[in-house]
């Protein structure tokens, strides 16, 4: 494993942008301009491709960009636009977030970035823009001496260092079958689909409380020590444990964590997840779906009995979810990544049609488990070596 190409220094990086067709130009995003935001929020609503059949789309809001796009360490110039030179319509997009990543098996350490939000609008496809947004931002990324980089696509481009699945557990089964997402099995009523899908109105484990400041060493030590079970990792400074798990300095609603303090006052799990809620086209009773993605977790009963541990396991994914209703929540995502794969069947996920494929840039290293068995894509009860999620 290592860097493929570690020759250049920044001062080998061009400092002028990369040479555009003449009718468009690059245009820096500042994130802190409602304006500029909103163009952002116009571009990706209407040209993001997440969802095949397009009766969902992504409704994101302002707070959740400046969450996603500003965590510490964030540069400006790494929010990448591109306008028509007449009119200066925004056209496309692309993001770099930093992110330290780490090899469990060699313990190296790998500054890197996240890249997001690839967007070119559909009037503007196969007109090669894609690989010079990309040459761009890693031309701005290398500037600031950075080498590496993680990205995720549905799409399978060379080498894949794992390949996850979708996976979506109903909370609002009628409103999900409303919308045209769940299905009503043959043999099955409605009445018995929502009474499979029925949480609790209240969490079972005892000790549950929504995670605070002063919680950030304690869950940024039982993070590391959980994390060592996986092959690639990222790794948390204290200040972006704030900013991703508590939303940082405006406490952005769009993230959610929660800590077990047991009754000694010790920390003993944790979890989070985001909410991106969905617009819903052409429905006549919903215009939009609530939707959580599973965020980070630890628990330090991954250090005793593998029955213990994947009980825990389905008793934290159930009481995330039994707190996400109260956030208007329809359906609860998750990847086959981390250890999911042990929750996933208990916890009544049902898995997608959507495969997320992970990749590293300008890094070797050997293919690691996405949870899911290779041929038949079921999911294996293994867990994952992936330990990263991204957005
Ligand atoms: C997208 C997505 C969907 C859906 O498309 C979906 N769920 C319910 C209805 N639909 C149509 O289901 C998932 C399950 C796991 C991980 C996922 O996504 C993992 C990658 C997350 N990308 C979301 C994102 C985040 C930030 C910026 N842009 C996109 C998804």
């Amino acid at each position: 494993e290592g860097p493929i190409d570690s020759s250049k220094t920044p001062k080998d990086i061009p400092a002028e942008p990369l040479p555009l067709l003449s009718e468009f130009e690059w245009s820096t995003i500042d994130v802190d301009s409602k304006s500029e935001l909103d163009e952002v929020y116009e571009l990706l609503y209407q040209h993001y491709v997440e969802d095949q059949d397009a009766t969902f789309r992504f409704k994101y809001s302002h707070e959740f960009f400046r969450w996603a796009l500003k965590p510490p360490g964030w540069k400006k110039d790494w929010h990448v636009g591109v306008r028509v030179r007449s009119s200066k319509k925004l056209v496309a997009f692309i993001a770099a977030v930093p992110a330290n990543l780490k090899l469990q098996i060699t313990g190296n350490e790998i500054p890197s970035v996240e890249i997001n939000f690839l967007c070119i609008h559909k009037k503007l496809r196969s007109k090669r823009l894609a690989p010079v947004l990309i040459q761009e931002i890693t031309r701005r990324v290398n500037r600031e001496n950075i080498w590496q980089a993680m990205y995720t696509a549905g799409i399978v481009l060379p080498s894949p260092v794992t390949t996850c699945r979708y996976t979506h557990r109903p909370l609002n089964w009628s409103k999900l079958h409303d919308v045209g997402f769940s299905h009503l099995p043959s043999d099955q009523t409605k009445a018995a689909m929502v009474a499979k899908y029925a949480l609790p109105n209240s969490t079972k484990t005892p000790g549950l409380r929504q995670l605070e400041e002063k919680d950030l060493e304690e869950v940024q030590s039982l993070l590391t020590i959980f994390m060592k079970k996986f092959e690639l990792v990222q790794t948390f400074t204290l200040d972006e444990m704030k900013h991703w798990f508590l939303g940082g300095e405006e406490r952005a609603s769009v993230i959610k964590s929660y800590v077990v303090e047991d009754k000694n006052g010790k920390i003993t799990d944790f979890f989070s997840y985001y909410l991106l809620p969905f617009t819903v086209l052409e429905n006549s009773k919903h215009d939009e779906l609530g939707v959580a993605y599973l965020y980070y977790y630890a628990t330090d009963s991954a250090l005793g009995e593998r029955d213990v541990y994947q009980k825990r396991l389905v008793n934290l994914v159930n009481d995330a979810m039994v707190t996400a209703k109260e956030f208007g929540v329809d359906v609860f995502n998750a990847l086959t990544c981390q250890d999911n794969s042990l929750f996933i069947k208990d916890a009544k996920f049902g898995l997608g049609d959507g495969m997320l494929n992970y990749y590293l840039f300008n890094y070797k290293v050997k293919r690691m488990s996405g949870g899911i068995n290779a041929t038949t894509k079921e999911v294996d009860t293994e867990g994952s070596g992936m330990g990263v999620v991204l957005f």
